[in-house]
């Protein structure tokens, strides 16, 4: 007799019978350049209804077996070198199923992939009696070591399927104190109760369910039904926790949970009772507890139905999945940030405040104040505090001590001693406390910001306290804002995650105080910036792989302008059916964004600044929570879909729009220290103590910076006017300098901001001690700056005129420390000077030629210098003309302009001693 020896089929041979050409293996290799290893490899295994990925093996033979058998695993088919069949005998077998009965009722078998896991969560997810029961036909049926062992007891299994049904029944009679058998209903649930988290980690499953509201029942006795409960009487009604579309408000609906009496005891030793775990309790549901701040047992309904004060009639939305998860993403404070620039995917709430004028987006201190209301805390108490700085010495020493600061404080050195016109203090109208000042008065002022939140009984949540100091005191409330809110922001960003205790209720104070409290150099570092992790692929368009090296060259900073899309994508080859699948997600005609600040997704971010104006980029990368992207996404059914797909991951197309250089302001601050306003300042000074002068005219004066910088110096002057074209900026020049008039700053008389062009003449200007024009002319037509030269020298006659402008012949070295490329042939002419507002810069030698031609010509001496920098090559950074009134003609013009008499300004704001 020939040998009939067993042939056991391998893995791959199994699912090859199984499935056939349906299984598709791919074998990926992975290279490891830092090591110099042969190439491994790593197999993919596409099945009609799944996939599976294996980890890396030195060979591709063993990675496709070792697909297969995670497969089979999936399938809950047994391998078959694990053990055979015809060895075991009845006895054995018997116990095999007993054993795997133990086994599928275990904690670690619910996050299996085997099939019968899936039963398992379905029957967590039921209520009363029936929770946690599983039907024995099921075990029965999807379990191949069962069904196996059951052939062993009794082979005539395959014909009858209520044998193995008895098997299993009699098996799981043997494990009495550990599964409960319930005969009439044939099923089997487990003794003991699952622990809490593992519960509370199935609840997350969102379903889209229908409400048919328009029958004449009660809608409450409607959701009841849904729910299974009895009627509207059982069911619990949450606050308002977000809004549809539409703008109609939704709530919670869940059971009321069994009324328990109040049982206080607890209180005493700080720690919440773990509610009665009997497996008949319905289980915490932790999403829905999140999403609406009170404890929800058991299934719950997002809805938006009910009546209205404004309406008689039941008043109705749809809610969809989409908006469910937007109103989990609004209560994060970085949701909120996302949610209002209309950019799920892209936006991020930034990491610093540096200007008013770059950031986009509801301010941090409006977002904390949102964020606080939503989470029914009190309103945040601000703290300012000042420090001193005397003069100019030591505002240079306390600068250093200042960076040290800011660098242990994990924040930017921009943001200290910055002056910046677009900026205002509207630090009205909120609960702010000012500390005793510890400055001298008249000397200069950096602002420092606490916050504290408080819950609304008064205990303290959060007490942030960071230590840098601001020249603004707006910028050092936005940025201490912002610190408190990127703290919850990593409590509550990942929309998934289940936060431990999303809401502060008295009881948590106690250990959130604990953890809580933030002080400088606490703060936990952040955690978003990543190169982006490509899968990289050429699209014909420029297109960026993670082993390219980053060369950044749109510097930290600027303003970009940018258009893109998003898109869930499915790899082509793992696809089923191998059609390509896509789903737009979210797009953006324009959004505009600053450099450096974290305000961006860093894949973008990273991107875009190597690209050049006009270019187009596609990348891929992971995706991001699947709550954010179901937010985003208008089709959630489709999109939840394609992410169940083992190679699902976002595909972004950019295109860059437009780039404003870093403000001057900024590029100026990196490079000089004082910054160059403060230096021109200082240079004024000096000639109105040399002149003596008591009375001096801002041209073109902006939002007063430097008439509010002279309140800080003791000289001369007794009266100071400021001239602007703009009235939004005049507007500020005069809130400012009247805070700083009431807080006793400087020593004057009168001080009158007028509202007029500098191009025009105005005789109550005549004859004045010192004119001042400070980086004005180059914000004109060149044309209009020379017009302006005429008009100040022939008519307004000032003893004194100090002119200040950029020097183009500087830039180099400014855009070079902001690694700015001026040769990149993408850059007009003008986006190689300073600022994207001026008209034109000029090198020294026509700064020299307009100064002595202007000053010959209305007989005025003329002194060329400037600050930042020095006279060598390639001389100041501003550059700087003082032209000094000769007195030879002074009589006959003096008289002359007077008696012309032109009023051609408007008094914006005035002030008297
Ligand atoms: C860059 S800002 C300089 C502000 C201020 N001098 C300083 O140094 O901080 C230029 C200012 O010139 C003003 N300006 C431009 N053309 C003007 C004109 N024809 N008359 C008056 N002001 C003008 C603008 O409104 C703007 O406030
Ligand atoms: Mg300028």
């Amino acid at each position: 007799m020939v040998g009939t020896e067993k042939q056991t089929l391998t893995p791959k041979g199994i699912i090859h019978e199984k499935f056939g050409v349906k299984a598709i293996y791919k074998i990926e290799e992975v290279h490891d350049s830092s090591q110099k290893r042969p190439c491994l490899y790593r197999c993919h295994l596409q099945l009609p209804d799944f996939s599976v990925v294996t980890n890396v093996f030195k060979n591709k033979k063993d990675s496709e077996q070792s697909a297969a058998e995670l497969a089979l695993e999936k399938l809950g088919i047994q391998p078959p070198d694990d053990d055979d069949d015809d060895d075991v005998t009845v006895e054995q077998a018997w116990d095999d199923i007993v054993e795997r009965i133990k086994y599928i009722f275990s904690d670690e078998f619910l996050s299996t992939d085997h099939p019968l896991s899936s039963h398992l969560r379905a029957a967590l997810q039921k209520d009363g009696e029936r929770f946690g029961s599983v039907p024995v036909s099921v075990i029965a049926t999807f379990d191949a070591k069962i069904i196996s062992r059951c052939k062993v007891i009794n082979p005539s299994v395959d014909l009858d399927p209520n044998l193995a049904m008895s098997c299993v029944m009699e098996a799981a009679a043997k494990l009495s104190d550990y599964i409960v058998v319930s005969p009439h209903v044939a099923s089997l649930r487990r003794k003991n109760p699952y622990p809490p988290a593992i519960i509370e980690a199935l609840a997350l499953v969102v379903e889209q369910v229908t409400l048919d509201i328009s029958s004449e029942q009660y809608y409450l006795d409607i959701i009841a039904e849904k729910l299974g409960l009895k009627d509207g009487s059982q069911v619990m009604i949450s606050r308002t926790i977000g809004k549809t579309s539409s703008g109609y408000e939704c709530r919670v609906y869940s059971a009321i949970p069994e009324l328990r009496s109040f049982d206080n005891s607890w209180k005493a030793h700080g720690k919440r009772p773990v509610a009665e775990s009997s497996h008949l309790e319905k289980s915490r549901n932790a999403k829905a507890s999140f999403v609406c701040g009170q404890d929800v047992h058991g299934d719950a309904i997002v809805a938006s139905v009910g009546y209205q004060w404004r309406s008689h009639g039941l008043e109705h939305d749809d809610v969809t999945l989409k908006s469910f998860y937007r109103i989990c993403c609004g209560i994060s404070p970085n949701g909120i940030y996302k949610l209002s620039r209309k950019a799920l995917i892209a936006a991020q709430l930034p990491l610093r405040f540096t200007t008013k004028s770059s950031w986009r987006g509801p301010l941090p201190r409006e977002i904390l104040c949102m964020f606080c209301r939503q989470q029914e805390l009190a309103e945040p108490v601000f703290t300012i505090s000042t420090a001193p700085v005397k003069s100019m010495s030591d505002l240079l020493r306390s600068y250093k001590k200042l960076k040290d600061s800011e660098s242990d404080n994990n924040s930017n050195q921009y943001m200290s001693w910055e002056t910046e016109d677009s900026d205002c203090d509207d630090t009205n109208n909120h609960h702010y406390k000012r500390r005793e000042k510890e400055e001298e008065p008249g000397s200069g002022t950096g602002y420092r910001c606490e916050v504290k939140i408080l819950s609304k009984s008064q205990d303290l949540v959060l007490d942030c306290s960071p230590g840098s100091f601001y020249e603004k005191e707006n910028r050092a409330i936005q940025n201490a804002s912002l610190k408190a809110l990127s703290w919850f922001s990593s409590l509550f960003d990942d929309l998934d995650a289940d936060p431990e205790q999303p809401r502060y209720t008295n009881q948590d104070l106690d250990w959130f105080y604990q953890r809580n409290i933030m002080i400088k150099g606490t703060f936990p570092s952040s955690r978003r910036y990543k190169e982006p992790t490509s899968r990289s692929k050429t699209t014909g368009m420029h297109s960026y792989t993670r082993d390219k090296k980053r060369v950044q060259s749109i510097p930290n900073g600027s303003m970009v302008s940018i258009s893109y899309s998003v898109s869930v994508d499915v790899d082509l080859g793992f696809s089923k059916n191998g059609k390509p699948l896509k789903e737009l997600i979210e797009s953006n005609e324009e959004i505009e964004f600053e450099v450096g600040n974290g305000s961006m997704n860093p894949h973008l971010e990273s991107v875009v600044t190597q690209m050049s104006v006009g270019q187009y980029g596609c990348f891929l990368t992971n995706q991001p929570s699947e709550g954010l992207i179901l937010a985003a996404a208008s089709d959630t059914a489709r999109t939840r879909s394609l992410l169940s797909e083992i190679s699902a991951g976002l595909e972004y197309h950019v295109h860059l729009l437009g780039v404003k250089g870093p403000t001057e302001k900024r590029m100026e601050a990196d490079f000089f220290k004082p910054t160059l306003s403060i230096q021109r300042v200082e240079f004024a000074v000096k000639h109105i103590k040399e002149l003596s002068a008591s009375n001096l005219v801002d041209f073109g004066c902006g939002s007063g910076s430097f008439l509010g910088s002279l309140l800080d110096y003791p000289t001369s002057l007794q009266t100071i006017v400021g001239v602007d074209i703009s009235q939004k900026r005049l507007a500020r020049a005069a809130k400012m300098l009247q805070s700083k008039l009431n807080k006793g700053a400087g020593n004057l008389k009168s001080i009158i901001l007028y509202d007029g062009s500098i191009l025009e003449f105005d005789s109550r200007l005549h004859d004045i001690d010192i004119c001042t024009c400070l980086e004005v002319i180059e914000h004109m037509e060149e044309d209009e700056a020379c017009k302006f030269g005429e008009t100040v020298l022939s008519l307004f006659r000032p003893k004194l005129l100090i002119v200040s402008t950029p020097n183009y012949e500087y830039n180099t070295i400014l855009h070079k420390s902001a690694r700015y490329h001026p040769k990149d042939k993408s850059m007009s002419h003008r986006s190689k000077f300073r600022n994207h507002d001026h008209k034109f810069e000029w090198t020294r030698a026509q700064f020299k030629r307009w100064a002595y031609k202007l000053s010959q010509r209305h007989n005025y001496r003329v002194e060329v210098t400037g600050v930042g920098g020095s006279n060598v090559d390639p001389g100041f950074a501003s550059q700087i003309a003082v032209f000094s009134r000769q007195s030879f003609f002074e009589v006959d013009v003096v008289e002359k302009v007077a008696e012309g008499s032109m009023q051609s300004y408007k008094v914006i704001w005035e002030w008297k001693r």
